[in-house]
């Protein structure tokens, strides 16, 4: 359980910025098109250049790889990356214990093209034994079940190519592939706006409950008012390149 510290973040137009978020607090940030939203987001997790220092809870972000920096402190971008041929690929931990179910899907290219869209896959993610580390253990591999689950897909959704996905099952299914690093803060684009009113509660109901578990700052752009007065929490805005509490 870790908080979250924004000291002086200044980045293109933009800043200085303070926030602190508690651990386990849930802060939304909204404001006009264009007014440094992601920017805000992209300099926390590290992905813009910027001024300024951000803690987890005691540690500076300076002191932290930048690769364990955005596994602990996790983005969920308004349009994710895929990379590999399937769903489960992106989600190693729980794949290997649904292999049976998830069964490679016929893809329609050429033959020469065709990879096994199930290759051999990477052992489960395990610490040694007896290395000291402050991040949390990776979730169990049925909790990320119970995720896809809450998030409207069954276990046969890892053997979907990447390709078929609407942009919709793009978005909640990066919000797995998220979680399944188990961040101790999350940066939320906009994660529901491609989603239809039930898929949004599905969404929020994860994230409330992730966040609940373990703690988890949440800093979350959203647009949509009605989201933010559902769920509370502080409500900032974007003006004139600074935070301020919206009126
Ligand atoms: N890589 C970049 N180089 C130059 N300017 C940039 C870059 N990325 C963003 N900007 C500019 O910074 C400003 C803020 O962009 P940002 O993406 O943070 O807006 P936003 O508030 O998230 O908007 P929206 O609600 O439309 O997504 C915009 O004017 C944008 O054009």
């Amino acid at each position: 359980m870790s908080g979250l510290r924004l000291e002086g973040i200044r980045s293109r137009a933009l800043g200085p910025l303070d926030l602190t978020l508690a651990a386990g607090e849930l802060v939304f940030v909204s404001g006009p098109s264009g007014s440094g939203k992601s920017l805000l987001l992209r300099a926390v997790a590290d992905l813009d250049p910027h001024e300024g220092e951000v803690w987890l809870g005691e540690e500076p972000r300076s002191r932290i790889a930048p690769a364990t920096w955005r596994r602990r402190v996790g983005l969920l971008p308004a349009e994710a990356f895929w990379w590999a041929e399937s769903v489960g690929e992106h989600l190693p931990s729980i794949l290997s214990t649904h292999a049976d179910r998830a069964a490679p899907e016929p893809v329609s290219r050429p033959s020469s093209l065709l990879r096994p869209a199930l290759p051999r896959l990477p052992k489960p993610l395990r610490r040694p034994p007896g290395r000291v580390s402050n991040h949390p253990a990776l979730p169990d591999p049925s909790t990320m079940t119970d995720w896809l689950d809450r998030l409207g897909f069954a276990p046969d959704v890892l053997g979907w190519s990447v390709t078929r996905l609407s942009t919709g099952e793009r978005q909640r299914l990066a919000l797995v592939r998220l979680l399944a690093q188990t961040p101790e803060a999350l940066l939320l684009d906009e994660a529901t706006a491609n989603l239809d009113p039930s898929n949004s509660a599905r969404v929020e109901s994860v994230v409330e409950t992730y966040r609940k578990a373990q703690g988890a700052a949440v800093l979350w752009v959203s647009h949509d008012p009605e989201q933010r007065r559902r769920i509370g929490g502080r409500s900032l805005i974007i003006r004139n390149e600074r935070l301020e509490p919206e009126a």
